[in-house]
């Protein structure tokens, strides 16, 4: 009974979450999704492509960003995984290198199972040493001749499930209703809400 009516302690972290990614777009995401519902601010810094499970190198992206950061972090790692080659993640520079439509549709040619998922996995660290803590976000797709804007990765060939557009071809608004970013960042916003962290502020933390 006591126990049940003792108020959780609050965790003070020194200053707002850094979130950090050298993508621009990814950053465009995460602030309309995000919105005011957690403070933070961004830094564009480009962290070692990592190769490993998605979880793994999203720990070790927020432990390395901890380090640069010396304070709380986000980070997060996506890659497009594909059922045919057993969710074989698509990593950067292997997309990069082929160029991001063409490549995955010959990729799969061989095979009947057009099938793959976007998984993001946004990790959260309350500074340097400490274990960070990771929320994966998943959304079911296929992987589709290119279709629409080709200013994102491999949003052209992406049609999530249930819809007859790319990720490309959505507006923004509805990507981010239903994007492997957005499940994961419901789970980094509900944590939140749960550790109702405070934050202090200094006079040279800047949005
Ligand atoms: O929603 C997306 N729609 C389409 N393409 C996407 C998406 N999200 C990431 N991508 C691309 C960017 C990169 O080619 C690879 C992920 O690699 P990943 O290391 O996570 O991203 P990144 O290096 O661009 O930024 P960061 O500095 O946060 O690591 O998939
Ligand atoms: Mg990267």
């Amino acid at each position: 009974m006591a126990a049940a009516a003792a108020a959780k302690a609050a965790v003070v972290l020194p200053r707002p979450v850094t979130f950090v990614t050298g993508n621009a777009k990814k950053l465009e995401e995460v602030k309309a999704i995000i919105g005011s519902s957690i403070p933070f601010k961004s830094l564009k810094l480009d962290l070692p492509e990592l190769q490993g499970e998605p979880e793994d190198i999203s720990k070790e992206k927020a432990r390395l960003a901890a380090l640069q950061v010396n304070g709380p972090v986000l980070v997060e790692d996506t890659c497009l995984c594909f059922n045919a080659l057993k969710g074989l993640p698509g990593i950067k520079w292997f997309l990069e290198k082929l160029g991001h439509e063409g490549c995955l549709n010959n990729l799969l040619m061989a095979y009947e199972d057009k099938s793959a998922y976007a998984l993001c996995a946004f990790s959260f660290s309350h500074g340097p040493g400490a274990e960070p803590l990771t929320f994966l976000g998943k959304t079911p797709g296929k992987i589709v001749p290119a279709r629409g804007p080709t200013d994102f990765g491999w949003d052209p060939v992406f049609q999530p499930d249930g819809y007859d557009q790319t990720y490309a071809e959505m507006a923004k608004e509805e990507k981010n209703k239903i994007s492997h970013r957005y499940k994961s960042l419901a789970m980094v916003k509900s944590h939140f809400k749960e550790a109702g962290y405070v934050f202090q502020t200094t006079d040279d933390d800047t949005n």
